[in-house]
């Protein structure tokens, strides 16, 4: 399917872009869903908007977990280096976004941590989870793939689209160098980890099309995660 755009996607390396074009419209839906359209010119209800903070600050503590995994699953020293920083990044560096907007809302730390997870939510973060539980490095770099780079793409496409709208604070961190880099050295730390287990032509090995399943599941989940913000 061809979809037709001006914004330019940022390069997060070589395998991102084989996985994302096998799942355009899925991708598609992921990163131009109306909640995402919403915030680009702020007619998202509020409501909603806290809606989802609170389902995502559950989300990024069970998402660390999975990159915790990966440092597990890794297979030498630099892999290990590489998911760790990502875990300390979702920690100290995302979560503190949650914190910082629901405290200016009058919602509480204690409060996010005693929402309840609402099962759209679970489903995700468990089959992250599963997919490395059961698989090897790059079955979970495959899942845990589409909830970096989406957010990449989505912070750099409304950076670059948004009018006046209330939620700049939430595009300006994810489309900002600090998450574009995360997104960059993840698609650099996946392009390094596929080529030194499946070589120069990944694509016509036997685990590819599972490789592909797990990021297209991911994102999957990632459509229904902004539906969080309606209940
Ligand atoms: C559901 C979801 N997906 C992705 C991101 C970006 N790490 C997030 N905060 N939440």
């Amino acid at each position: 399917m061809n979809i037709r755009t001006n914004f330019i996607a940022p390069d997060y390396g070589r395998s991102f872009d084989l996985w994302r074009e096998q799942c355009l419209t899925p991708w598609h839906d992921y990163t131009h869903h109306p909640f995402v359209e919403g915030m680009k010119d702020g007619t998202l209800p509020r409501a909603a908007f806290l809606n989802y903070l609170r389902q995502d600050y559950l989300f990024l503590i069970h998402f660390s977990r999975a990159w915790a995994l990966a440092v597990v699953k890794a297979g030498n020293l630099a892999e290990m280096q590489a998911a760790s920083a990502t875990v300390h990044a979702l920690l100290h560096f995302e979560m503190a976004l949650h914190v910082e907007i629901c405290e200016g809302e009058g919602i509480t730390r204690a409060e996010l941590e005693a929402a309840e997870e609402a099962p759209a939510n679970m489903a995700y973060t468990r089959y992250v989870l599963e997919a490395g539980f059961s698989g090897d490095f790059l079955d979970l770099l495959a899942a845990l793939a589409p909830c970096i780079m989406g957010y990449g793409e989505i912070g750099a496409r409304l950076l670059q689209e948004a009018g006046d709208t209330p939620y700049r604070n939430w595009i300006e961190t994810y489309g900002g160098n600090e998450f574009q880099k995360l997104c960059r050295d993840t698609g650099a730390l996946i392009d390094r980890a596929i080529t030194d287990r499946l070589g120069p032509e990944p694509d016509t090995r036997p685990g590819w099309s599972r490789l592909c399943r797990h990021f297209t599941n991911a994102t999957r989940l990632e459509i229904g995660f902004w539906g969080l913000g309606q209940a």
